[in-house]
């Protein structure tokens, strides 16, 4: 098995012609959505599938990574934390603020923040960042997939309440979650409008790549808040 580094902290492993996407396990023996764990040498890799996260596509599809070891991340729509168990593999030295409004959803989350220190789990509305203001400190990077009618404006406002000047913001962008009989690709346009073209958005777009074949009428984005 040949381990190879594809960004900082997030590896590609290579099993005969098959290549895995996959993190370090933070906490090794492990699982946490019944994913693969793969021993190679002294580390635990953890495998990321595609299909069942938007980062992982996004990745993929060749969309850049700004987390580093210590970063600070506000996660939008944590779920029930299989895509953020991956975050905190990645940032371990940093922390992982991990906002999801629905309580049942949170509570399977649950467990997962008692094995890994580096996840604040916070039952709150990401669209009232005012809610968790008090908790939230400055942040590097912004996830979000809330998969909601008014994407763009509910990140666009915890950009305003959180993100750095220089920090990152990425998001999945689901056309038929915003409107369900608009084109998706006048959806992707409406939104993408919303985040980079208001008055004070302070947001220039890095890049943004379809997410098919992982997830139809999903667009990633990954956009930067102006210094
Ligand atoms: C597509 S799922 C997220 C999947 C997750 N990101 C992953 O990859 O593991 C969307 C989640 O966002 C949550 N959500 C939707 N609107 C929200 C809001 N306004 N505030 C907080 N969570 C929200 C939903 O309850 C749902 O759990």
């Amino acid at each position: 098995m040949k381990v190879k580094t594809f960004h900082e902290n997030i590896f590609t492993l290579q099993q005969g012609k098959k290549n895995f996407l996959a993190t370090r396990n933070l906490s090794p023996g492990s699982r946490v959505y019944g994913e693969r764990l793969m021993q190679v040498d002294e580390a635990e890799y953890r495998i990321w599938e595609p299909k069942r996260s938007k980062l992982a596509a996004m990745l993929l599809k060749k969309l850049p990574s700004p987390f580093t070891t210590t970063s600070k991340v506000l996660y939008l729509g944590s779920a029930t934390g299989t895509t953020v168990s991956h975050v905190s593999d990645i940032v371990h030295q940093g922390v992982v603020y991990a906002v999801e409004f629905s309580p049942r959803t949170m509570r399977d989350m649950l467990p997962i923040c008692e094995e890994r220190p580096n996840i604040i789990p916070l039952l709150a509305d990401a669209s009232k960042p005012q809610s968790y203001a008090n908790v939230v400190e400055p942040v590097d990077v912004i996830f979000q997939d809330v998969a909601q009618p008014d994407q763009a404006s509910i990140a666009l406002s915890n950009v305003q309440h959180f993100l750095k000047p220089g920090g990152y913001l990425l998001m999945s962008i689901k056309a038929r979650s915003v409107d369900s009989t608009a084109k998706p690709d006048t959806v992707f346009k409406q939104q993408l409008k919303t985040l980079l073209e208001q008055d004070n958005s302070r947001m220039e777009l890095v890049k943004k790549q379809k997410l098919a074949p992982f997830h139809i009428d999903h667009l990633g984005v990954v956009a930067r808040k102006t210094e």
